[in-house]
């Protein structure tokens, strides 16, 4: 990290004056450095960054969250406070009202996204996003983004089943950021005729690999409520109270700013709901950067000198961010499986892939399966297998079909057909775990994860992979495939080679556990007169558009040109490593996505999450198809709408 970061970050925004009063309380006197003159008590405040009236979102932005976004993905955690009096523009700045109509005025939860989603053909990360969206109302915690019983436990200073969407692409981002705005409580006030009543946390959880490191880290996007004056908000009955536990959450976080810039030892952290969530990211450990939000007007004098003496407090805190690296934690955790990886002749499994914690554990504490255990079954007493061990095997034999294809002398064609070879030789492998698992119910295996099944062996299962392998391999060398008949048959030499390039490690590789999903999720659908026309808050951000999300180094999108109907373009835009296989992958999309039937014969995998299915059904897609593509040489994640290529493919 660099040296001279600043790891707390206080800019100060001045809410453009409506009124057009003449008389200010605020003056900036200088931009270089930033300082702010209080006018009537001739005091000077000076921040890392000083906003006034006409200062762009963008430019706030860009400021303040845009430099976070980084080192989240490189592991940091990472907070974003907006603070004020009540009207300042604190919901304005973050963007959590539910109503924004151009893109002059998108806040930061949005660019953020859009960062995160932007592409970047120098980075090699992958990364995997999730969101939740708290509300902490009348010192009560709400999921926004579930609509109905959406009260959540507090235990200690733990919240409890909170929802964390998984997004692929920003289009799914800004669904779950406007399901939470509208859900928010609001209520007019004498200061703000759409007052937020309530404090606001939505946030970004990012685990991103690069090269061997992985790591784990969230940003919080805060939007507080206003600090208010009774009297002048006019607040009275229920709206009083509610006035009241916003002050105390309020206090509550200028108590822990306080003793956190007074290195004190004791963090105040259960004084209130917001601190007690914000625990872990209210800390010397974290980036955070604040955003006060101040009234320049002579009669918000009071208010606006409480904010800047918040501000002030905050920027004493000297924090000392740690990164969150999984790596570390997991090479202590278990030397042996780590020494093991290193010598593996196979690829590391997908960091995409690898399986999450089920309660948002960070990275580092994830139980995944042992390799050890495995190796343990395997060699000691192959008496019994679990289902994650099972669905490793079909991980591990993918692996290796990988670094079949590693030659980066094959051609196109070639990979075309490794790709149609892997995908029925998955298949059928997909069938023999299952199969051998049928002892247990599928239900049953997702209850228990971890249980053991009994009457299934490594050697078992080991045995009717390499069977199916061999098999496959005799058709595609032997007559299968015939030098005239077969456009692949100039190529036959080359198949032969790259058929028996490392294959025979197949039968006998040891267990990497991955899992694999495949869903169709059902987005409520919203009535819009071209597949692309959406909303305008979706309009206002430049989309690359409905991307089909990344998954290890390859990127795909479709890009659609708004002025031209029907000119539905896919691309990928991927540092893959070998060019070739972008073409591939296009194709191998278009192929999917042009044969309609066939998407839509996909359903959700009800299958235990790890054992990799995809099974078929008769059901028509709503109206998103979602998945992977999984042949082969690369695996995309892809996402698009099935109307959107219904209508390429009727009218391209
Ligand atoms: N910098 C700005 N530029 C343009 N309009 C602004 C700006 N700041 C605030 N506003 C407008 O002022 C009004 C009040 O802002 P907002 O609702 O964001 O305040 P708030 O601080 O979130 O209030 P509360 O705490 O009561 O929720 C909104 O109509 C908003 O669009």
């Amino acid at each position: 990290m660099e040296s001279n970061t600043e790891f707390v970050n206080v800019a100060i925004r001045i809410k453009p004056n409506k009124s057009n009063s003449e008389s200010q309380c605020l003056c900036i006197i200088s931009q270089e450095p930033p300082v702010l003159l209080l006018v009537d008590r001739s005091q000077t405040f000076s921040f890392d960054n000083i906003f006034s009236e006409d200062v762009s979102q963008e430019t706030v932005y860009n400021k303040t969250v845009k430099p976070l976004v980084h080192y989240v993905k490189k592991g940091y955690n990472s907070t974003v406070f907006a603070y004020g009096q009540t009207g300042t523009g604190k919901t304005y700045t973050m963007g959590t009202e539910p109503n924004v109509t151009d893109q002059k005025n998108v806040g930061l939860i949005l660019r953020t996204l859009n960062q995160f989603f932007e592409y970047n053909d120098d980075d090699e990360s992958e990364v995997e996003i999730h969101l939740s969206f708290i509300e902490i109302y009348k010192e009560k915690a709400f999921d926004l983004l579930q609509n109905e019983s959406n009260r959540l436990k507090i235990k200690g200073v733990k919240v409890e089943g909170v929802n964390k969407e998984k997004v692929f692409s920003l289009h799914e981002a800004i669904h779950f950021l406007k399901m939470g705005n509208k859900n928010r409580h609001t209520r007019g006030t004498n200061q703000n005729s759409q007052s937020s009543r309530s404090h606001a946390i939505f946030t970004i959880y990012c685990n991103t690999k690069h090269k061997d490191i992985e790591t784990s880290a969230k940003l919080n996007l805060v939007d507080l409520a206003g600090c208010e004056s009774v009297k002048k908000t006019g607040t009275y009955g229920s709206s009083f109270q509610e006035g009241v536990n916003i002050n105390r959450g309020l206090l509550s976080i200028g108590q822990v700013m306080t003793a956190l810039s007074n290195n004190s030892t004791f963090i105040p952290y259960r004084q209130s709901i917001i601190t007690s969530i914000l625990k872990d990211s209210l800390n010397k450990n974290n980036f955070v950067s604040l955003i006060a939000c101040v009234s320049p007007l002579t009669e918000d004098t009071t208010e606006t000198v409480q904010t800047l003496e918040f501000a002030q407090r905050v920027k004493r805190i000297r924090s000392r961010p740690e990164v969150n690296e999984v790596i570390s934690q997991y090479k202590k955790e278990n030397p042996l499986m780590f020494q093991m990886k290193m010598n593996t002749p196979f690829k590391r499994p997908l960091f995409m892939n690898t399986p999450r914690p089920p309660k948002q554990q960070k990275l580092s504490t994830i139980n995944e399966p042992s390799y050890s255990s495995i190796i343990t079954d395997q060699s000691q007493s192959p008496k019994s297998l679990s289902s994650s061990v099972a669905s490793s095997i079909t991980n591990t034999v993918r692996s290796s079909l990988d670094s079949i294809s590693a030659p980066q002398a094959l051609s196109p064609i070639i990979r075309k057909y490794m790709n149609a070879m892997e995908s029925s030789l998955m298949d059928k492998i997909g069938n023999v775990i299952q199969s051998t698992l049928k002892t247990e119910s599928r239900e049953q295996v997702m209850e228990k994860e971890n249980d053991r099944t009994p009457g299934v062996t490594w050697a078992l299962i080991k045995n009717e992979v390499s069977k199916i392998v061999k098999s496959e391999v005799a058709q595609l060398t032997g007559n299968g495939v015939r030098a005239t008949s077969s456009p692949l048959g100039e190529h036959l030499d080359d198949v032969r080679k790259v058929l028996n390039y490392d294959i025979s490690p197949l039968a006998s590789t040891e267990g990497i556990t991955t899992e694999y999903e495949f869903k169709v999720p059902e987005l409520p659908v919203e009535k819009k007169s071209t597949p692309f026309a959406l909303s305008p808050i979706e309009n206002i951000i430049p989309r690359r558009s409905m991307r089909l999300s990344m998954k290890r180094r390859s990127k795909c999108s479709i890009n659609n040109n708004q002025n031209s109907v029907g000119d539905l373009e896919l691309s990928i835009e991927s540092s893959l490593t070998f060019r070739e296989d972008i073409k591939l992958l296009e194709q191998t999309l278009i192929d999917n996505i042009e044969n309609s039937e066939e998407c839509s014969k996909w359903k959700p995998a009800v299958v235990p999450r790890r054992s990799m299915r995809i099974q078929k059904s008769d059901k028509p897609l709503q109206n998103k198809v979602q998945g992977k593509i999984e042949k082969g040489i690369k695996c995309v994640e892809y996402s698009c709408r099935k109307k959107a290529f219904e209508n390429n493919t009727t009218e391209g």
